[in-house]
């Protein structure tokens, strides 16, 4: 791998496209093809950059037999689990039933959950046990609402979601954890927290992590940013030291812009 500006890459970069509510199978089989030829054409290491996706639940099937036929080199997962394995819970979808589909990952405690359907940090957390349980890695988002950034609040809180969720963990039932950081205020209005507050959260997470888990699970796991990533702005979040990748929204819908996201490496040399 090529190194950060700062000296190394010790983590694999993730760059992670969360679809959310758009495109259904059959253009979710497009763009997979068109984004995975694009990146390829491009002499993309996909061990050197990890590439995942996040298509919704009806998509899941095509797209897993679109990479297990084709062999893909891309992952994906799902936008989010249910804290239950089975039974009657009507509407949710099992980590088990994921699993089977070849889901690397799950976003768990994603902001719109939390806003939008009351997920609080015990269901978070329960939630991101269920992923653990059936071998997916969960994707914990976390991350301030505007309020509590013009408040000067966001450490103090996003910490308190981080040890909401992983409550009762040890931390070798960690090994695949990831963490996003997304300040509310950033997804989807175009409004982008600079590099160094990434950078400032990226590093209050790894140090409460050390202080959970130990300094040798902190420095392994990896912490990504989210919140209106661009191709024009992922260089400089990536270049932190402490930022391993970025779970992008908006611009992972269209493969040209995604693929040139993943190729953040490349505006490293050219800006
Ligand atoms: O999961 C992705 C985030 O919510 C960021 O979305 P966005 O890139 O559209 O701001």
């Amino acid at each position: 791998m090529t190194s950060k500006t700062d000296g190394s890459y010790d983590r694999t970069p993730l760059i992670a496209g969360n679809w959310k509510m758009n495109l259904d199978h059959h253009q979710a089989v497009t763009l997979v093809q068109k984004l995975t030829w694009t990146l390829t054409d491009a002499d993309h290491d996909f061990d050197e950059v990890e590439v995942a996706v996040f298509p919704p639940f009806t998509d899941l099937r095509s797209v897993q037999t679109l990479v297990a036929g084709d062999r893909l080199p891309l992952g994906y997962g799902a936008q989010d689990l249910s804290a239950e394995d089975s039974g009657a819970y009507t509407g949710e979808i099992s980590g088990q039933f994921l699993a089977k589909l070849g889901c690397t990952y799950a976003l768990v405690g994603h902001s719109e959950r939390r806003t939008l359907h009351g997920e609080d940090d015990a269901l978070v957390g329960r939630k991101l046990t269920a992923a653990l349980r059936h071998g997916i890695a969960p994707i914990l988002c976390v991350g301030e609402g505007l309020e509590v950034r013009q408040e000067g609040r966001q450490v103090e809180h996003t910490l308190a979601q981080l040890r909401g969720a992983l409550e009762g963990l040890t931390p070798d039932q960690l090994a695949g954890l990831v963490i996003a950081y997304e300040p509310v205020w950033a997804i989807g209005t175009g409004e982008v927290a600079g590099p160094e507050d990434a950078q400032e959260m990226a590093s209050a997470l790894r140090a409460e992590l050390a202080t959970l888990f130990g300094t040798e699970t902190a420095s392994a796991l990896r912490l990504l940013y989210g919140g209106s990533v661009k191709s024009s702005n992922v260089a400089s979040i990536l270049r932190e030291k402490d930022v391993d990748g970025v779970l992008v929204g908006g611009a992972s819908l269209d493969e040209g812009e995604f693929a040139s996201i993943v190729r953040f490496e490349h505006h490293l040399l050219t800006d």
